[in-house]
């Protein structure tokens, strides 16, 4: 199972999207390809089919319904995910959260297609709860911290520390990641250290002036701790 170390969600920020998106991709891609970390982007569903087929690197949807492709507007069966080229999709976002029925039948359907499913939780009880769901993966994020540039792994270490505990204690197999105002290389390495199996970022990246320069320094932590 793939899981990405570094997942870059782009929302639904312009700085992220169209051919700005491509150029993102391509750069996450070539710092894979450069320092063997394995990246993955999360592109708007807009961008979703024109992002998996300009790389290599794992793309996520950000989201979807937990229903069969048919008469459903304005909805994203995962069977319309998987032909449009992802591998995977965020769920339970806190900018998109759902019911925990609906990630259970998501999680479902997505296994079945062989789709990797990261959900999102907000506090470590909330992990818990998803993790008896048995996603691939959970990425703690506390929403006030997000977009805010103060990073979990420094403001919120508790958050990160007792995610693990609560995860750990129903299903010691799934890898938890951190978001939430994550910014620079040491903001990365603070959350490693922590024990997160990895992060999800994304102002960081999609504001930045030089999203390859922020993705490598990104990037870097995860290169040595994973081969220390
Ligand atoms: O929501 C997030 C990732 O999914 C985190 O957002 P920021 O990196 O902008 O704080």
């Amino acid at each position: 199972m793939h899981i990405p170390r570094l997942l870059i969600n782009f929302k639904a920020y312009m700085e992220s999207s169209g051919d700005r998106a491509v150029e993102i991709s391509k750069s996450a891609e070539r710092i894979w390809r450069e320092m063997g970390v394995l990246i993955g982007v999360s592109p708007n569903i807009v961008d979703l089919r024109l992002i998996s087929s300009s790389v290599e690197i794992p793309v996520f949807a950000q989201h979807v319904d937990p229903i069969p492709a048919g008469a459903y507007t304005g909805h994203v069966p995962p069977i319309l995910v998987k032909e449009a080229g992802a591998r995977g999709s965020l769920l339970n976002h806190s900018e998109k959260q759902i019911p925990l029925r609906h990630i259970a039948e998501s999680i479902n359907m997505m296994r079945d297609l062989n789709l990797i499913s990261i959900v999102c939780s907000p506090t470590p009880s909330e992990s818990a709860a998803v993790a008896a769901l048995l996603p691939d993966a959970i990425a703690v994020e506390p929403p006030e911290l997000i977009g805010s540039g103060i990073p979990v792994s420094k403001a919120k270490p508790e958050v990160i520390l007792n995610s693990l505990r609560s995860v750990k204690a129903i299903n010691s197999a799934i890898p938890l990641l951190c978001g939430a105002g994550i910014s620079s290389g040491d903001d990365v390495k603070a959350a490693l250290e922590l024990g997160s199996y990895g992060v999800l970022v994304a102002s960081a990246v999609t504001k930045s002036p030089d999203p390859q320069r922020k993705i490598r320094e990104l990037a870097e932590p995860i290169a040595s701790f994973t081969r220390a």
